[in-house]
């Protein structure tokens, strides 16, 4: 549990912390929070340390200095048994969406329902349809991920990624690999989710919707991270 004095409303709290990749200092001095229901974009040039801050947050890099707690997680005890518990908790969305190319998508769904722990098969087929709905995909459970546009493969992403009701969505340049017009139909997919209370961190280069839809930001430049103001965007 946490080191801090947790405000009941905390999803994310990060105090002092750097971010490694390898020896290599990415971030530093970190020091943010984000609170239930925000919709937070993160954005930053090329290289400039986005995903390897998603991946920190994921338990997918170690956080070696500061102290950090996500969905009440620890992120500095965290342990490699841990992490399934903590990615249970939280929804993550890539950019090139990493369906399995070999199983249709209720199967994609079904997969990842087995993978961490349902075993109820009408109560999977129920959570199957349910976040299907959420991203207005129902009709399409039985295509194969390559018969699907890139839109509605990354709708399926982001349904995957509500399987367990996560506390907390990392979105890592979700709309990257999408034309203008499909982005911002994905981009309204990640809104009607945050208006239903759910977290959003979403990192993206895409300053039209940043611009469309106006929420808090976070820039990561010079080895920092810190909040700006959309003129300073
Ligand atoms: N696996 C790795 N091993 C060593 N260094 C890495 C690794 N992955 C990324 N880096 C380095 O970490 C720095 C930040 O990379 P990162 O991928 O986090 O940037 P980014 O802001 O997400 O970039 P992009 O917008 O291109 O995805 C870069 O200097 C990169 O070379």
């Amino acid at each position: 549990m946490s080191t801090f004095i947790t405000m009941g409303e905390s999803i994310l709290k990060l105090k002092d912390v750097a971010v490694f990749q390898a020896e290599n200092l990415v971030l530093n001095d970190i020091s943010l929070e984000i609170k239930k229901g925000e919709f937070v974009y993160l954005i930053g040039k090329t290289g400039s340390g986005k995903s390897s801050f998603m991946k920190m947050l994921y338990g997918d890099l170690p956080l070696k200095q500061g102290d950090g707690t996500i969905v009440d997680f620890d992120l500095k005890t965290l342990r490699e048994r841990d992490i399934p518990y903590l990615r249970r908790k939280l929804g993550v969305v890539f950019q090139d969406f990493k369906l399995l190319p070999d199983r249709n998508i209720n199967n994609n769904l079904l997969f990842v329902l087995k993978a961490t722990g349902w075993k109820d098969k009408s109560k999977m087929d129920a959570k199957i349809e349910e976040v299907l709905g959420k991203v207005d995909m129902k009709t399409k459970g039985f295509k194969f991920p390559h018969e699907l546009s890139g839109g509605e493969q990354q709708r399926i992403a982001i349904a995957r990624a509500l399987l367990n009701d996560p506390e907390l969505i990392l979105a890592d340049e979700p709309t990257g690999n999408l034309d203008p017009q499909t982005s911002v139909e994905v981009m309204k997919v990640l809104q009607d989710i945050n208006k239903t209370g759910r977290t959003i961190l979403m990192a993206t280069h895409d300053y039209a919707l940043i611009l469309k839809y106006p929420s808090k930001t976070l820039k990561c430049d010079g080895n920092k991270v810190f909040e700006v103001i959309q003129r300073a965007v």
